[in-house]
């Protein structure tokens, strides 16, 4: 591991806001030096950890522990996280060259050659004001900050908002550039779950302030699975199988299944059923439905 990169631990972290408990004794680890998707639906309490996280925001118990030093108060691991959010009023009245100098001089890895490089490919205009953006282009003003700072530690919260197809391709082309060239740990918010599930080395669902799973991106995805054929043989093959969700189309049954040994895909297979992959979106969609029905979780 080198320096620029540092690991994350969240040990029980809580948070109450006026009748709401946003997040519920959350534990989770954040490797070094890889790129994590936090996976959750609106509500979920995403915005809330990363405040946490990047020591925006205090919780009402447990600890972030960074490279195992506790996080509170310790403004040298504070200046150590990049924290991207969805906008920054504060930044309103300011212009994007006046914001830029800033990060310049308060971020102790800033490359501005790479800033100013970003700046022109994205086509933003150094002399408009932050509030002048728009929703896409102010996505493209914080991916900039982000990836220039260079910092152990990046937070992105919902970096892609606004931005059309083209525009966000390019960031995650940016994105996975820059992380090969200049390795750490990268934490992504987002909703967009399909498409982004090609950057992502870790996954961590949050359901209801709650970690509902957490693990490697292919390790999640091999735990999943579709299974379809005529109703009767389905139906029959997944007695006492976690089923997620089905679909009939009339005699045939589809089905998205969670955890199924091997040998018995292999064996639905030869029987002439289809066993196939299952998509992140899917998987995420369905588990965190049935875990409203069921509270309980899937770690
Ligand atoms: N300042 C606050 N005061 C009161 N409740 C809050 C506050 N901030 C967040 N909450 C509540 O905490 C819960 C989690 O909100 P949070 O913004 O963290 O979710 P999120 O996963 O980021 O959602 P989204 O994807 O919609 O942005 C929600 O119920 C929200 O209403």
């Amino acid at each position: 591991m080198t320096t620029s990169e540092m690991s994350i631990e969240l040990q029980g972290i809580s948070k109450q806001f006026k009748g709401t408990q946003a997040l519920h004794k959350i534990h989770a680890a954040f490797e070094a030096g890889s790129i994590h998707g936090l996976l959750g639906r609106n509500g979920a309490g995403k915005t809330t950890l990363l405040n946490i996280m990047a020591g925006y925001d205090l919780a009402n118990q447990g600890s972030v522990v960074i490279d195992g030093t506790v996080l509170k108060d310790q403004q040298r691991l504070i200046q150590q996280i990049c924290y991207v959010r969805e906008t920054e009023k504060p930044w309103e009245e300011y212009k994007l060259k006046k914001l830029l100098t800033f990060f310049k001089l308060n971020t102790p890895n800033w490359d501005e050659e790479y800033a100013m490089a970003l700046m022109s490919r994205y086509q933003l205009n150094p002399n408009k004001k932050y509030s002048q953006l728009s929703r896409g282009m102010k996505s493209l003003f914080g991916a900039i900050r982000g990836l220039a700072s260079r910092s152990p530690i990046t937070f992105f919260d919902e970096p892609v908002l606004g931005l059309d197809a083209a525009m966000r391709q390019m960031f995650y082309d940016d994105l996975l550039e820059d992380y090969t060239k200049h390795p750490r740990t990268i934490l992504i918010s987002t909703h967009l779950i399909d498409e982004s599930e090609q950057l992502f080395e870790y996954i961590t669902f949050i359901h209801q302030g709650q970690i509902m799973l957490q693990g490697a991106t292919d390790a999640i995805l091999q735990r999943g699975l579709t299974l379809s054929g005529r109703k009767e043989a389905v139906e029959r093959a997944i007695q006492g199988k976690q089923v997620l969700h089905t679909e009939q189309l009339g005699g045939h049954v589809g089905v998205l299944l969670w955890d199924v040994p091997e040998e018995e895909q292999r064996a639905w297979q030869q029987s002439g059923l289809d066993v196939g992959s299952a998509s992140l979106q899917k998987l995420f969609v369905h588990l965190t439905a049935q875990s409203q029905h069921a509270k309980g979780g899937h770690q």
